[in-house]
Parts: C-alpha cells; sequence; structure tokens
C-alpha cells in the first residue's frame, strides 16, 4: 500500500522554506517540505491547503507539482508531490514543527532531509544554485 503525501515549495525571494520535523514523529528531527497525508476524500491541493493551516497557521494558494517521488522506508511507502505553492494569508508559525527556515539551494547540504527528498533536493540545486537574482 501507498501513502500520499503532499507537500509544498515556498518561495520568497531566492530563498525556500524547509520545516524541522518533531523528535516524536517518524523521520524525527530530519528536515521536510511542509504536508503530510492525504485524507480519504480530499484531493491532494486541498490536502496541502488544510496541513498548511494546521502545520504553519497561514492560507496558501496551490500551483503546479514541481516534482513527485516514490519511496520505501521501513514503516511506509510513500508517493510525495511537491506542489509549488504561495502564501496569500498568514505569517508561518511553528505550530507542529521543531524549526522552520528559509534557505537557498546552495544550502541544500547543510541540512538533513528526509530520504524521499534527496532526488526533489538535487533537481532543485540543478535547477536553482548559483541564482545571482
Ligand atoms: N510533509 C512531508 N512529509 C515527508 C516529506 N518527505 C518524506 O519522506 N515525508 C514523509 C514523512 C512521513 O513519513 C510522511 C508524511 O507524514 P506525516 O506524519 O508528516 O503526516 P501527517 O502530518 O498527516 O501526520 P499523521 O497524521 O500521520 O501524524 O511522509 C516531505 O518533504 N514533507
Amino acid at each position: 500500500m501507498v501513502t500520499e503525501v503532499v507537500a509544498a515549495l515556498i518561495w520568497r525571494g531566492k530563498e525556500f522554506m524547509i520545516c524541522q520535523r518533531p523528535a516524536h514523529k517518524a523521520r524525527g528531527l530530519l528536515w521536510e517540505f511542509v504536508g503530510g497525508k492525504v485524507e480519504p476524500g480530499e484531493t491532494g491541493e486541498q490536502a496541502l491547503v488544510r496541513e498548511c493551516r494546521e502545520e504553519l497557521g497561514v492560507t496558501v494558494s496551490v500551483g503546479e507539482p514541481f516534482m513527485e517521488v516514490t519511496h520505501t522506508y521501513p514503516d511506509i511507502t510513500v508517493h510525495l508531490v511537491l506542489f509549488h505553492a504561495s502564501i496569500v494569508e498568514g505569517e508561518p508559525q511553528m505550530l507542529e514543527h521543531n524549526d522552520i527556515r528559509w534557505i537557498t539551494a546552495d544550502e541544500i547540504g547543510q541540512y538533513a532531509f528526509c530520504p524521499a527528498d534527496e532526488e526533489i533536493l538535487e533537481r532543485l540545486r540543478q535547477t536553482y544554485a548559483n541564482q545571482k537574482a
């Protein structure tokens, strides 16, 4: 069985948002893109709007998918879709996360991410590293 997970790629200038998972959850203290599991009856976009309200207290507008990956962990196989998204209301708060950072593509190597994100991060590096503006 594959668990559908959605996440948001949110930009602020040339920086994007990453969030540190709480210690008590699976993949605790690893970094991720804000998001979570799609619940029955929800579209991916609806799930992402809900997760961003629950976890950051913001309303997002969801755009096109940037990339999707499937990854098997010992406890779960996830199909993760990362959407471009932007905050249309609110300031991000750490309602669930241990920490939130805004980083450039050049800084990706400084953080330990969930293993499922590795391919996505590689593409982010290729697409956005060494940005001048
Ligand atoms: N949100 C998010 N989850 C990710 C990413 N990469 C990655 O492997 N995951 C994994 C971690 C979790 O095993 C799963 C997401 O589940 P979650 O535990 O965050 O979901 P949820 O907020 O709905 O939480 P819960 O109801 O199960 O407690 O996907 C990512 O970039 N963002």
